[in-house]
């Protein structure tokens, strides 16, 4: 498999008053041509310091990295036109301008020539499902509308390599649908997308690998099934039931992690983890607190793991 990115112990410190601070610390990491590959950590985890690195807008302070065969320090200026990025939240769009107004401005800034600039708006616009509103202004634009319009500008130099830095925060949830379709269609395309994004359901959807970066180090990478059979261990449990005393059970220590819904009293929806294996011990167990509709053990989600791999970050 072609390797798009070759990342071998980078390393990013910042001078701070208080001493060095390290966002970054011996990170490596290969991604293979084509795939969507998720960086996934806390705030503060190294996620976007790692991009700026790859999209040479900033330079490591130790180790070297290869985006598209070409060094990230000496090599930049052949690999800024065949990358490109959007950071979620992005600003910097020209209100005043409507959306074909501000794509030819673009096409003009990547020297794309005059005739060919408005058959690749219309399918760029097409593409990220804006046909129908290429000539309104954008201060007219919802978040979404928005987000998909820089989407349609990463575009025009036509790149093989996407760095998207949570693209769907602030988005309502038919908006982060969308743009989760925008991405599945750009990688069928060919294009490979690196992704930040703190929706664990999002990277599990969208994601052919996913590394957990926590306080500027690689903790896990592999596939998502990968990373959620890394918590095989975790017995998780769903319980439907009666419950005549929930303050003795809310005490009790047999219950990890215990969410309790209530449905209509005395009717309880629970959610825990539990040091049992057994089904049948753990249904006995929880008997003694009223009696049992449904339960069953709960597969293991990527969320799941997340929260277990970086339970000891602040
Ligand atoms: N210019 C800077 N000077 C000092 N420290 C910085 C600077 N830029 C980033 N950092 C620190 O580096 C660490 C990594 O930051 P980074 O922005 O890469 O995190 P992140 O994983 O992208 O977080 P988020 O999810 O909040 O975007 C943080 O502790 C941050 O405070």
């Amino acid at each position: 498999m072609e390797k798009v990115i070759e990342v071998k112990g980078i390393s990013r410190s910042y001078k701070l008053k208080t001493g060095l601070k390290n966002a970054l610390d011996d990170v490596s990491f290969d991604v293979y041509k084509g795939e969507v590959f998720g960086l996934l950590g806390p705030n503060g985890a190294g996620k976007t310091t790692t991009i700026k690195i790859l999209t040479t807008l900033l330079l490591p302070t130790a180790g070297n990295a290869k985006v598209l065969g070409y060094d990230v320090v000496s090599e930049s200026h052949m690999i800024r036109n065949r990358i490109n990025f959007v950071y979620g939240g992005e600003r910097g769009v020209y209100g005043r301008l409507t959306a074909k107004e501000y794509m030819h401005y673009f096409c003009t800034l990547y020297k794309i020539k005059n005739k060919e600039q408005a058959g690749l708006i219309k399918d760029l616009l097409s593409l990220v499902k804006l046909e129908d509103a290429e000539d309104q202004k954008i201060h007219t634009y919802s978040k979404g509308m928005v987000q998909r319009l820089h989407i349609a500008r990463c575009l025009i130099n036509d790149p093989e390599l996407l760095f998207l830095d949570e693209p769907t925060i602030g988005l309502d949830p038919i908006g982060a649908k969308l743009l989760r379709d925008i991405v599945r269609d750009l990688s069928s395309k060919g294009i490979t997308i690196i992704l930040t994004t703190h929706y664990m359901q999002e990277a599990d959807e969208l994601c052919d690998r996913i590394a957990f970066i926590k306080g500027g180090k690689l903790s896990l990478i592999g596939d998502p099934d990968f990373i959620k059979q890394s918590c095989n261990h975790l017995n998780l449990y769903e319980a439907t039931m009666s419950i005549y005393d929930i303050e003795k059970l809310k005490e009790d220590h047999y219950f990890n992690k215990l969410e309790i819904e209530v449905i209509k009293e005395p009717y309880y929806s629970l959610f825990f983890e539990a040091n049992e294996n057994d089904l049948e011990k753990v249904s006995a167990y929880l008997r003694q607190y009223g009696d049992i509709l449904k339960i069953s053990k709960r597969d293991i989600s990527l969320e799941d793991a997340y929260i277990y791999h970086m339970k000891d970050v602040g």
